[in-house]
């Protein structure tokens, strides 16, 4: 039976989901607060963790952190309000394997749980990504093997512009610089162009250098041998030794700290390396590509990043541009993952209601494809339609005009700030629908043109609007309200019904 820590600091929503999940077949341990989390890891080992993203004692970003650091396999998946959409698809770059939004379904969750603790199977290293050869042996290596997704192509003149690119350096043996924000396809691209080289029969491995801790860094790209500092217990072979005949893509490359750099530019200039320990030098036949959303160049003159490794590296550049800014190719990667949706899921949604696609056009997306591809398969699993409404879209995006214009909370419109430093965010002309609430539903009849009715209307617009700013945590919205938690228990039975699917 697998084992599940749930940490949220909702004594409520943890019990809920500790009765849902053990409903399910979980063993479920709970934590109401960093510190015990940490300590339930240690002493329950669970195989999956099922985190919030607010706590009182400690930021989620922070707790991944540690847990990542400290257990590296155990998939994290980080619970989310819909204000912090933008912070939790990146924190699944500092490792976390995925996010569901509150309200919180249980079909969804199920599904995350799911397809999380059979990936992490498979997988030994969240660091990197191995493609092997079918029928390579000789590289049956401590990284993942996967096989490659579809990369699809659009006819958009943005798209067409990086086809030709990737035609023309496939071939060569150029390093590659792919510039792009968080979630554009840049990885993709990579991939694609070790499938369209004569390395193609060798492997493709891909690092997220911001999820290596500055210690490991080394030995995850260089392998380290026996004792060659305290931990190493055995031999270690990196993964640059891995890729070797293939290419390695090294994501997020200025986040490598200056002592890697070094290293990193003597296996580019004199195609050789040495495991941490080794004496041995290892002739390496590598093509490197390497992935930023940051400028190298402004970064060297920071003294973030060596300016002799960038000129190594910028042989050859690509831009990947923002989903935003890709309209036309946007229904074409939407309609792409629902078909891959529905395969997973055995249904046959046809498509997307005009609303959705006029809402998807106008929403900026600043977690890129990435977020596409999950709202996509949320609304695919939500949806019991034959086309995907507006309905079973995230309330960010349904709500994007009104959040923009600062008309639902302090809190979103602070989130807002954010996207608008995104560049060039489109003006928005669609008035989203609003969608019903579903975690908590007035239920009162109430007499529209009565005084009591206008007061239980604007105690009922209240509640809501403090649960949500407090991300319908009820002993902090209770706060907000300057009640007691009991108060507010009382109100909302009064109103009625709290998530009644949990
Ligand atoms: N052309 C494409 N065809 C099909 N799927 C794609 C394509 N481009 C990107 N994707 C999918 O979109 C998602 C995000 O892409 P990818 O991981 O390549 O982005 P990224 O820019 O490397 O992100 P990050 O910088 O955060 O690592 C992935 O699930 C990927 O499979």
């Amino acid at each position: 039976m697998s084992k599940i820590l749930v940490i949220d600091d909702d004594v409520d929503m943890c019990l809920l989901l500790k009765r849902f999940l053990s409903k399910n077949g979980y063993e479920v341990t709970l934590a109401h607060n960093g510190k015990k989390a940490l300590e339930e890891l240690e002493n329950a080992e669970p195989n999956l963790v099922l985190c919030d993203f607010r706590l009182e004692d400690i930021d989620g970003k922070e707790l991944l952190i540690k847990i990542k650091e400290r257990y590296p396999r155990t998939p994290v998946i980080i619970v989310t309000g819909y204000s912090d959409i933008k912070v939790a698809v990146d924190v699944m770059k500092l490792g976390a394997y995925d996010y569901v939004t509150k309200p919180l379904f249980p079909d969804e969750i199920l599904l995350s749980i799911k397809s999380a603790l059979q990936k992490s199977a498979t997988k030994q290293e969240n660091v990197a990504t191995v493609i092997m050869p079918e029928d390579d042996s000789k590289n049956s290596t401590k990284s993942k093997t996967i096989t490659s997704g579809q990369y699809i192509f659009s006819d958009s003149p943005e798209f067409k512009n990086i086809l030709k690119q990737i035609d023309l350096v496939s071939p060569t043996n150029y390093s590659i610089l792919i510039y792009g924000e968080s979630g554009s396809g840049k990885e993709a691209i990579a991939q694609e162009i070790h499938k369209r080289s004569k390395r193609k029969d060798m492997p493709f491995v891909a690092i997220d250098c911001g999820a290596l801790s500055k210690e490991l860094a080394g030995s995850e790209l260089f392998g380290h041998e026996k004792g060659s500092f305290t931990g190493a217990l055995n031999q270690k072979i990196g993964n640059f030794e891995i890729a070797n005949g293939g290419t390695i893509f090294l994501d997020e490359v200025a986040n490598l700290s200056y002592d890697v750099q070094v290293a990193l530019l003597r296996v580019v200039q004199e195609r050789k390396m040495r495991r941490i320990g080794g004496n041995k030098d290892i002739d390496l036949d590598v093509r490197i590509i390497i992935a930023s959303n940051e400028r190298l160049l402004d970064a060297a003159k920071k003294g973030k990043f060596r300016e002799d490794l960038y000129h190594r590296f910028n042989e050859f550049s690509i831009e990947v541009p923002p989903l935003r800014e890709r309209k036309y190719d946007m229904m074409i990667f939407a309609k792409h993952f629902l078909k891959l949706t529905n395969d997973e899921l055995s249904k046959n949604i046809k498509g997307f209601s005009p609303e959705v696609e006029a809402i998807f056009k106008t929403y900026v997306w600043p977690g890129n494809l990435r977020e596409l591809k999950n709202v996509v398969k949320r609304a695919t699993l939500l949806c019991d339609t034959e086309y995907i409404m507006p309905t079973v879209l995230p309330f960010e995006i349904t709500n994007f005009t009104k959040l923009q214009f600062g008309e639902v909370s302090e809190e979103a419109t602070s989130n807002l700030q954010v996207r608008q430093a995104d560049p060039a965010p489109p003006v928005a002309t669609y008035s989203a629908p609003v969608l019903p609430e579903p975690v908590f539903t007035k239920q009162l009849e109430i007499n529209e043109h009565s005084l009591k009715g206008a007061s239980i209307d604007a105690e009922y617009e209240m509640i809501v609007e403090a649960l949500r700013k407090a991300n319908y945590n009820k002993s902090k919205a209770a706060k907000i309200l300057n009640v007691d938690r009991k108060t507010l228990y009382n109100k909302m039975k009064q109103y009625k019904q709290f998530n009644s699917d949990l």
